[in-house]
Formats: C-alpha cells, structure tokens, sequence
C-alpha cells in the first residue's frame, strides 16, 4: 500500500502518515489536505526517510482529501525549512507555515471581489459615513480590510455598499504582474561599480551558490551595483529576491528599483491585504517563463516563499538587526537567506557601507567574497565629522542642542540646505515624574517606563503598546501640575528647533508618524522637493535615505546606545551613526556632521569622528575574541516565562539545577531578565556561551526534553540572540 508522510501545519501534531486514494498523486513537496478526526488539515508531503512519526498500521491509514493546485514545495526549500528548524530550534510545522504564508493564499476561486469608493453619496450623511468616505480615497479592499482602514463597522459600509457609494470590483487572483524591462535605464557604472556588478553577475549565470559582501561607503551606488546582476538574473528568467529590513526603505527603492526597470516589483509584507498576498504568494510560486513574478521586495518573511525560479538573493541594508525576529521563529533573515542561497545553488549579496562583524569576518576568513566601493559616486565626498564635547559646550539648561549645532542649523537655514537630527527615541520624554513625591509613571505590564508622546497626548509603553491619558494631578501625592517631563524624545527635539528656528519647515519621521507605505513616500517627495528644511527622526532616518541638498547631520545624544551594556551596544552605535552621517552631503555641496557626546574620548566616539572603521573593527574583533563573543564564539538565550512570578521562577530554577555539564559550553543564569516583566508575563533568563565546536542546539534540547512544564510557563530558545532584555 502506498503511504505518505505529511508534515502538518499544526506543531503539536507534527508529521502524519496518509494512504493515496485512487487517481491522486502526490510528490514530496505537494500541498495537501488531510483529515484528522472530524477535521481537515493541510499539510506538505515530505520525504520519509527525513522525518519521524507515530507509526500507524496500514488498516488504520486514512487518505488524503485533495492535493491543493499549486506548485509543489521544492526541494532546496524543503532542506532550508528542515535547516531552520534544526538551527533554530524551532518546530517544523512552524517554519514550514512561514513559507505557505496564508492558507488563503492556496485555496478558493481565481477571483474576488473587492470595494472602493464609487463617486456617490449617500441619501444621509452621518458622521460615520463621512469618516469612510474621506478616508477610503484611493483604497480599494475587501469589506474588512475597509473597515480597518476607516476606523468604521463593517455594518456602516454594507449600508454604503447598499447605497452605490461603496461598489464591488471582481479582481482577478491570477493576473500576472508587469514584467521589468533589464534594458529600461541602464546607468554606467564606474570601474569600482562594473567590476563589483560583474562578479555578482557571472555567479548569477554560472548559478553557483557564492556569498557577496557589497561593502560599500555611504552613497558609493550600492543599489546600482547590484541592481545589473539583477538585470542578469532577468534576462536569464530568474527570479530575484531583495530584503530590506523597513517598510519605510521600501518606498524609497520602489522609486529607484521602477526608474532603473520600467515598472514596480512585486512587494511582500506583514500588511499586505489578503487578496495581494494571494495572489502575490502564486505569482513567486511561478516560473516567470510562465508569467510568475520576477523580483520580489519583501520584509524578512518573504525569505521562506516557494520561490518557483529563484536566481539571486540581495540582502540590502545588511547589518540591519530588525532581520533577527525576536518572536515566534526567532531567526535572523540574513544568516537565513545565506543558506537558502546555499540550497538553491545561487548567488547572494549582503550590501552594507557598515557590515556586520559577524559579515567581516566571513569575508576575511575566505568564505565571502568582498566587494569593495571605497568612494562616493560622482563629485560626492564623505562628510566632515565633528564630535560636540558635551561637558565643555553644553546645552543652554532645559534644551539639548549645544549651541554651535544651533548655529550650524541656522546657516543651513539661511543657505536653503537640509539638516538631520537624529536620536533614537520616540515621544516627547521618555520618563514623567513627580516633582513633589518622586512618583514615577511605569507600565503596568512591563518593566518599563511610560514614554510621553504629546502629539498624541498619550503615555505610552513602547514594549506592549499600553496606553494612558496623562492625569491632571499626580496618582500618587495628589498635587496638581507637578508632573515633569525628564529627558529629550523626537517630539522634544522638534519643539526645541521650531522655538530656534521658527520659519524652519520641520519634519518628525519616526514609526508614529511613518506608520504606512502611503506616508511614508509623501515624506520622502516631500524631502526631495526641499520642502523640508529640518528632519527630526529616531533610526528609521539612518540609513537608505538620499537627499542630496541634506549638508548637516546632528546626531542629538551619541552616548545613548552605548548604555544598558548590551553586548553588541559599540558596533551598533558605530553602525548607527556612521550611517545617519552618512545622509550629509551626497550631493555636491558638503556635508557636516556634529556629534554630541559626553564621552568623545571613548573608542567607538572617536573612531567615528577619525573615520577610522578598520581600527574600530579590529578593536571590536579582539575584544569579541577574547570574549568568546561571536563570531568566535556563540551565544543562546532560554527565556522562561508565566503569568505567575512563582511558576517562571520556580521552572527556571529547575531547569538550571539539571544544567548538562558539557565541554565547551558555559552556562549562565536563571537571573531575572532585565525586562523582568514584559506584557504582564515574568521572565527569568539563562544564557549559554559555546565554542563554535559545540552544538548547542543539541545539548539544549536534550536538556529541555527532561521537562514537562505547565501549559502557562513559555519556555523560548533564542539561538544568536541580538536582544539581551
Ligand atoms: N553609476 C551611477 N550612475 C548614476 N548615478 C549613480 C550611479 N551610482 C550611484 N548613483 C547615484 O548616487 C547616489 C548614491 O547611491 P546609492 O543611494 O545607491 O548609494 P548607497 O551605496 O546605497 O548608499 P547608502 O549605503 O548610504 O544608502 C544615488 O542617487 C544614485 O542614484
Ligand atoms: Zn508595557
């Protein structure tokens, strides 16, 4: 009797064995149906011999229900589900539903219907219906989507359905995507950019898996280099898969991806309407030679798609650590997208001006290939870097710009330039106290303070998204307006510039206020048009941007990062800093960039205004080495969590009191993690430090298994944590 294993979509049920049923005939990799008692459930043929299940005799097999139309998984993907999995400790089915996305992307009709606004009013106008009309201009969505969008009950727009102020367009789930034209704008490429793009493209036509690392300063033309091995791929009828690591950058590169090829790429992420991501989700699972998708931009989910034809993989903004997931499958999508380019057998390039030590590293050792732009394309050059010694040039009191930042804004100002201000931290103030008892506003849910934003009027926590109204008298003494802000947030910033610089045009970019891809292309023509003189924005602003009339960048509080001692605080602070320095002066004028720290003497501080990254590198590198610390050595977190302080200590301590004893790994902890409470669940911390010789991910799930713990106590494996609270 034939019989298949299928991997289900569902973790606690795990992999299946099924009979076939007459006229099917199912492959590994083929989707499928299945039913499990009374239910169906879709899972994915896999290959036995891979994967272990609850042997079941013949007489009792039940067989599969249908074998859903789409491409099968293939194999090279098959083997990256199983990688990551293993990698990450994760469950298979989990990682196995990154890469089907949705289950509405595999079944239903070829179309649906979908609602925009007709042009009609309705016979009576209520505030509601007013409400939807202004603000679903231009969307067009299923009736749910609609009603997210608006802010209104679906009840309201079935009623202006009814009315014809609503009406339904049939849309068509498998209309192929515009195809991008290799040959639309080719620039020339410099000797640096040719000779980089070459490399890349010969990988691409030999289509052999190699490793690029595009390092290149700010504003050397990375995207165009790239963007030619690109052009190879399509004209070899492959498919091409870019990463960027923020919406926001993402509406800058559609601009610059439909000026170089002719027409938009195909876009996946977190907010995608279903309909897109369906009908997105069958085009990359298509060869492009029979109408599938040919480039696909996406957020690092798009990394587990059945890519049906997959050529190169650009990873872009690489050092970017918004790659690591820090939920669900905690992994990190540039250390991903490198082994699927390993089992595709392509070629892929991580583009960074500020790599990660980790990516150096790689590429010293042989193991990536490094692509070096030394200099700015065109007249550009690098900026001028100055630090602001705080203690010797401070502030007036109750503001934080020292005043020769001041007056450098003023002559930008006065020379119709653009200028940056960056600090990392949204809101107004991030911490409100009591000037008369000392009573200090904490979330309720986390170990955090409540971060003031008076734009909105709110006190807010940015760990779990609670929310409060600030009070009139303070909660605790009782006293009316003795609440203080303490400290500068964006908002703060802002303030501080439109009181020196009253005719200043002033733009807040943080995720507050670029909250959709809609915004955010509206601020970056804005930018562009000059009608902006002052950006004021948290690390959204960094990196990506190109503004060539931008000349100052302030970065507000340098010293920021580099508390709280996390383990890679000084390599992300070079990172950040070198990259929002690297906005100024990428047209012809000049750029200056002031730093203001209180410790200009530190090391990360003072490679940065020397411009000296290879010394900073090596710095870092032998204190990594002699750390143990990556790349040298691995780190892996547990983190145990209950509802219940009790339950979560109590199972830590368990688990650390049957810690193995194994060579080359050591184990740190339970300690309270430093977010010791975080969405109302305590967390406890273990820490593990290995030699590159270990597996540590055997040894922790053999030490794991031991443990049978209540359904209420989350025990999460973080394999090369970035987050350490
Ligand atoms: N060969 C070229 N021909 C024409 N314009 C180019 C060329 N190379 C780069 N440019 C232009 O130079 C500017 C800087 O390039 P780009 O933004 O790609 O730099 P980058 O290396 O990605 O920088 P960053 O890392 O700072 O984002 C852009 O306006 C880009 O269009
Ligand atoms: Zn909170």
């Amino acid at each position: 009797m034939d019989r298949i294993r299928v991997l289900s979509l569902n973790a606690a049920l795990g992999a299946l064995d099924y009979s076939i049923p007459e006229g099917l005939d199912p492959v590994p990799g083929s989707v499928v149906v299945a039913p499990l008692g009374p239910r169906l459930i879709t899972g994915i043929v896999w290959e036995a011999e891979r994967l272990l299940s609850a042997p079941v005799p013949d007489e009792k097999l039940r067989p599969i229900t249908e074998i859903v139309p789409v491409p099968p998984i293939g194999a090279p993907l098959r083997r990256l589900i199983e990688w990551t999995a293993e990698y990450y400790c994760a469950s298979l089915s989990a990682v196995a539903r990154m890469a089907l996305a949705s289950g509405g992307a595999l079944k239903g009709p070829a179309t649906t219907t979908e609602y925009r606004l007709s042009g009609g009013l309705p016979d009576r106008m209520t505030p509601q219906r007013e409400k939807a009309i202004e603000r679903l201009e231009g969307e067009q969505a299923t009736i749910r989507e609609l009603s997210e969008i608006a802010g209104v009950s679906e009840g309201v727009l079935r009623g202006l359905v009814n009315q014809g102020v609503i009406e339904p367009v049939e849309v068509d789930l498998h209309r192929p995507y515009p195809a991008p034209d290799p040959d639309h704008d080719v620039p020339e490429l410099t000797a640096a950019q040719t000779a980089a793009a070459d490399a890349i493209a010969a990988s691409v036509t030999a289509r052999r898996f190699e490793p690029f690392l595009l390092d290149g300063v700010t504003g050397s033309g990375k995207t165009e280099t790239y963007f030619e091995p690109m052009a190879a791929a399509l004209k070899e009828g492959r498919q091409i898969l870019v990463l960027l690591p923020e919406i926001a950058l993402t509406e800058a590169f559609l601009k610059r991806f439909s000026d170089r090829f002719g027409v938009a790429p195909v876009l996946w992420h977190s907010s995608l309407k279903s309909t897109e991501r369906r009908r997105a989700w069958r085009a990359i699972a298509t060869d492009p030679t029979e109408g599938g998708a040919q480039v696909v931009v996406g957020a690092r989910s798009a990394l587990f798609l059945p890519y049906a034809a997959l050529g190169l993989i650009v990873v872009d903004e690489a050092h970017e650590i918004s790659f690591k997931q820090d939920d669900g499958v905690r992994y990190n999508a540039r250390d991903v997208a490198v082994m699927r380019a390993r089992f595709e057998e392509i070629p892929i390039v991580l583009a960074s001006a500020t790599p990660a030590l980790e990516s150096l590293h790689m590429a010293a050792s042989g193991i990536y290939t490094r692509l070096e732009l030394d200099s700015r394309f065109g007249a550009a050059e690098l900026p001028t870097i100055d630090t602001i010694d705080l203690t010797q040039e401070p502030p007036e009191s109750g503001h934080w710009l020292a005043p020769r930042l001041v007056e450098e804004l003023e002559k930008r100002l006065e020379q119709g330039e653009q200028s940056l201000l960056f600090l990392n931290r949204r809101g107004f103030a991030p911490l409100t106290l009591c000037r008369n008892c000392g009573f200090r506003f904490q979330c309720p849910n986390c170990t955090a303070w409540l971060v003031e934003h008076r734009l909105s009027q709110r006190l807010a926590c940015h760990h779990c998204g609670h929310e409060t109204q600030p009070p009139e008298t303070c909660p605790e003494c009782g006293e009316p307006d003795c609440l203080v802000a303490c400290g500068p947030g964006v908002e703060r910033i802002a303030d501080e510039v439109a009181a020196r610089l009253p005719e200043a045009r002033i733009a807040l970019v943080t995720s507050d206020t670029l909250s959709s891809p809609g915004k955010a292309s509206a601020f970056i023509q804005q930018a562009s048009s000059g009608a902006i003189d002052v950006i004021v924005g948290t690390q959204l602003v960094t990196k990506g941007f190109h503004f060539p009339e931008l000349t100052l960048v302030g970065v507000v509080d340098a010293d920021l990062g580099l508390e709280g001692g996390d383990l890679r605080a000084a390599e992300r602070t070079y990172q950040q800093v070198a990259q929002v320095a690297g906005r100024a002066g990428r047209g012809e004028k000049p750029g200056l960039v002031l730093i203001q720290t209180r410790h200009p003497e530190a090391s990360v501080i003072a490679a940065l205004a020397a411009g000296d990254r290879d010394a900073f590198y090596e710095a870092e590198t032998e204190a990594r080495r002699s750390a143990g610390a990556p790349p040298f050595g691995r780190w892996a977190a547990i983190i145990v969590s209950s509802e219940d302080e009790r339950e979560a200590k109590d199972t830590a301590f368990a688990i650390g009191g049957r810690r193995p004893q194994v060579e080359d790994i050591a184990i740190y902890g339970p300690a309270p993690a430093p977010m010791a409470l975080l969405r109302g669940r305590y967390r406890y911390r273990l820490l593990l430090n290995a030699k590159r010789t270990a597996n540590v991910q055997a040894v922790i799930r053999d030490w794991l298994a031991q443990f049978d713990v209540p359904r209420s106590v989350r025990i999460n494996i973080d394999i090369d944590p970035y987050s350490f609270v």
